[in-house]
């Protein structure tokens, strides 16, 4: 469960005076995915980050499965995975099986386990090919599974995604929609691709740092075809 106690965002601008990116908002999100769309600059992203404290509020308190996430963002961090439209700044090891065991050295100490786990993993996410390949010559749709893969191997509580989709082609945005809609995690997912979004639980609408709708997916995607 996460919840957003009348949580806003405020940005200070060059000129010295300050933006509200997110306006006060409360929400509590208990189903198993939440798309949230909405025009460019909406605030889509800035509400995603809220959820594992990449951003701050300004005002009001995010709680993720009851922490809140301002005074124990490591705790929280470790509950909640990320995925963002780039994965190249999550992809820190040379290799594509180093990256997934970097992954998982927490949940497999030793190393022998810790090679078995990843092997698995490489398999799981169709992979296994590509794992001894330098991550820097991966194309964009083998990054952003292997970010994901490498996310999902750390076993989190809830999965954040801000625009994983955006720069893929039409067999890698199915395949990466496929896998997140399949997920056992409570997945909060920012995204462009409406199609997605309507196979979510549920939609939030996003205008001008403000939730305009919310309601189920498919209806707030429906309302918002009409209005863009
Ligand atoms: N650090 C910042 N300083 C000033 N303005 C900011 C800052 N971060 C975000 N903003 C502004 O807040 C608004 C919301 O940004 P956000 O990235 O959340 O939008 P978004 O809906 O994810 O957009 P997109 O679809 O383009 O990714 C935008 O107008 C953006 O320019």
């Amino acid at each position: 469960m996460i919840e957003l106690d009348d949580v806003e965002v405020r940005r200070p601008t060059p000129e010295g005076s300050e933006v509200v990116v997110l306006h006060r908002t409360s929400l509590v999100l208990t189903e198993a995915r939440t798309a949230l769309v909405g025009a460019n600059g909406s605030g889509k992203s800035t509400l995603a980050r809220l959820v594992n404290g990449l951003v701050e509020p300004s005002r009001g308190r995010v709680r993720v499965h009851g922490t809140d996430v301002a005074r124990h963002g490591a705790r929280v961090r470790r509950r909640v995975g990320f995925v963002f439209t780039d994965p190249s700044a999550q992809l820190v090891m040379p290799t594509v099986a180093e990256d997934v065991a970097l992954s998982l050295r927490r949940r497999h100490p030793d190393a022998a386990d810790r090679a078995a786990a990843t092997t698995t993993v490489l398999e799981a996410y169709g992979l296994a090919a590509l794992a001894s390949r330098s991550v820097h010559t991966l194309s964009g749709g083998q990054r952003q599974l292997l970010a994901l893969a490498g996310v999902l191997a750390t076993d989190p509580d809830v999965l954040v995604a801000d625009e994983p989709t955006t720069l893929l082609d039409l067999g890698n945005s199915r395949r990466i929609g496929h896998l997140l809609m399949g997920l056992p995690q409570q997945l909060v997912l920012s995204t462009h691709d409406l199609e997605l979004a309507a196979r979510c639980d549920r939609a939030l609408l996003l205008d001008g740092g403000r939730v305009v709708a919310d309601g189920p997916a498919a209806d707030v995607v429906a309302h918002y075809r009409s209005v863009a």
